[in-house]
């Protein structure tokens, strides 16, 4: 599983390569953002895109309007493929057969390992098919591809392997009664579970969501979103070849305010977990409850703090900062976007987080040694560029970056600002792109109290050698994850979700299966027991 040790490892034998390439610059000064992105002919991705249509009761086929829309390459802003459009109707069908796949079987009529068995297999097509996967994400997203093929397949083979060893392993209780009574608890699934997930990741978003609700028995209707439709359909072709039943999994492209409304807006949808921005959240929580009040977890957006101590590594802070930053094109919900660095470490710190800004390897996602890819789309890239004359019209120093890279594509050069104030709109919104906040603080109650005065409540990083300092810090952060002295460690085991407006209800590990679980107790009376 993923650390941010071994990513940071991956990331640094990436960036090796890299040195070598003339994309590549090293030493200060803005100057030396490399132009060559622009200038480069794309790399030919090394394959086809075979599926274009909607997944419905395990068939392919055209939406019910006909229409389709297309998806964009961020490298160059071309058209990769046109996408059939799912809308109401579509929604509407792949409803009805997760009803009838659920209320009729066989997914949760089979038994549990034998759903298990159909994971296992998903997983080991998966991970044989991680060239293919890996090249269309990167094609769909701009993010590099060794990101995809080296840390974010293999985390999605795994929660596969890990959701396929819960779906033997879901069982009620026996309950100590008042009276003559035996009473057990029966965990069944809930039914048809709606999904909508975002597309920063897309591959790992899909597998977050089908994998407990599939392990505990549920059926599925998943809108991918608009940006990035194509890993999700290659996918979910594996798992029919797997062996997974007609009508259990059904995946819909198409946009937010037509089919994800739909979905969550359904009267047949038993359950809706949604992955997105925190506005979008509200809107379908409402939709959720203004429909049949279906049960629902959110995970939304974060302006996660980033806390280096007096005393910490600076060295490895640097790093690890500017990946818990910069990774994925400084597109996660979760991303350290408020980086506190204690006063006595201050000047360091910016010096050396600039250098490593500087040395970071930008270009063509597909190119070995590639830290750095382009953002999703031009909506993202004129928001981030916005947010960057924000900065500096507010006051930061604009340490490093600060404008596109190349000039072609969404690119964004790796931007830093130092003398960062709580009140600038780029300490307080969710930038979602390569722009690293260094803000100055004094003490530990300051910084607590600063940490927590956002809307968010995603996760935190807390960096010292101090193991009070650490344990007062976690306690006292308002965030559903803190990640001491490492950063972004995303094992398939380890809960995440958010305080606050960050979202509701928690995703991965053992607790997921709750999302997807009713609890029915069933109390029967007792004639002549022994004993009570
Ligand atoms: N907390 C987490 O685990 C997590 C993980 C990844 C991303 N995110 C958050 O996601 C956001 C970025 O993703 P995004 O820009 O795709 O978010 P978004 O809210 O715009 O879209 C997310 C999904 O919701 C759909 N959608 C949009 N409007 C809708 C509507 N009216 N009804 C139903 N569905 C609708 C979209 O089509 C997409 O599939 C960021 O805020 C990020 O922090 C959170």
């Amino acid at each position: 599983m993923a650390s941010s040790t071994r990513i940071s490892r991956l990331l640094s034998r990436s960036l090796l390569s890299a040195t070598s390439s003339p994309l590549f610059s090293r030493g200060g000064g803005l100057s030396k953002f490399s132009t060559a992105a622009a200038t480069e002919v794309p790399i030919k991705p090394a394959v086809r895109v075979e599926h274009t249509q909607l997944l419905i009761d395990g068939k392919f086929v055209n939406s019910a309007s006909g229409k389709t829309f297309p998806t964009l390459d961020p490298r160059t802003g071309e058209v990769i493929a046109h996408i059939a459009e799912g809308d109401h109707e579509d929604v509407d069908r792949a409803v009805g057969v997760a009803r009838k796949a659920f209320d009729h079987g066989p997914w949760p009529k089979m038994t549990a390992y034998e759903r298990q068995k159909v994971l296992l297999r998903a997983a080991d097509l998966i991970e044989k098919h991680t060239d293919e996967i890996a090249a269309l994400e990167t094609w769909d997203t701009g993010k590099p591809y060794e990101q995809v093929a080296k840390i974010e397949v293999p985390i999605v083979v795994r929660l596969f392997r890990y959701y396929a060893g819960w779906a033997d392993k879901i069982h009620g209780l026996t309950v100590p009664a008042d009276g003559p009574y035996t009473v057990q608890t029966l965990h069944e699934p809930i039914g048809v579970a709606g999904q909508i997930i975002p597309w920063n990741f897309p591959l790992l978003m899909f597998t977050w969501k089908i994998c407990p609700a599939l392990a505990c028995g549920n059926t599925v209707v998943i809108k991918t979103a608009e940006q990035t439709p194509l890993s999700a359909i290659y996918a979910s072709k594996l798992l029919h070849e797997a062996g997974l039943p007609p009508g259990v999994l059904n995946v819909i492209s198409g946009f937010g305010p037509t089919a994800g409304a739909a979905i969550a807006s359904h009267m047949n949808v038993d359950k809706l977990a949604f992955t997105g921005s925190t506005d979008t959240g509200k809107i379908v929580l409402e939709l959720a409850a203004k429909s049949n009040l279906k049960p629902v977890t959110l995970e939304l957006g974060g302006k996660s703090p980033f806390i280096v101590c007096d005393d910490a590594d600076v060295d490895e802070a640097v790093e690890q900062a500017h990946f818990a930053l910069f990774f994925n094109q400084g597109q996660c919900c979760c991303a350290g976007s408020r980086t506190f660095v204690h006063e006595r470490v201050y000047d360091e710190f910016v010096e050396k987080a600039r250098a490593r800004a500087l040395k970071r390897a930008v270009g063509d996602p597909f190119k070995v040694g590639i830290e750095q890819g382009p953002q999703i789309d031009s909506e993202q890239f004129e928001k981030i560029l916005k947010y960057i004359r924000s900065g500096v019209e507010s006051g930061a120093t604009l340490e490093t970056g600060g404008d596109r890279f190349g000039n072609s594509g969404f690119y964004v050069q790796p931007t830093v600002f130092s003398n960062v104030k709580d009140d600038m709109l780029i300490a307080k919104d969710e930038i979602f792109g390569p722009v690293q906040s260094i803000l100055k603080f004094k003490n530990i109650d300051e910084v607590i109290e600063r940490a927590n005065n956002t809307h968010y409540g995603l996760a935190a990083g807390v960096f010292t050698k101090n193991i009070d300092t650490a344990n007062t810090l976690s306690r006292a952060l308002k965030v559903g994850t803190v990640w001491v002295n490492c950063f972004d460690v995303f094992d398939a085991a380890i809960p995440f979700g958010g305080y606050k407006m960050s979202g509701q209800g928690r995703e991965k590990g053992e607790y997921s299966l709750k999302n997807y679980l009713q609890v029915k107790a069933v109390v029967t009376p007792l004639k002549n027991p022994s004993w009570l």
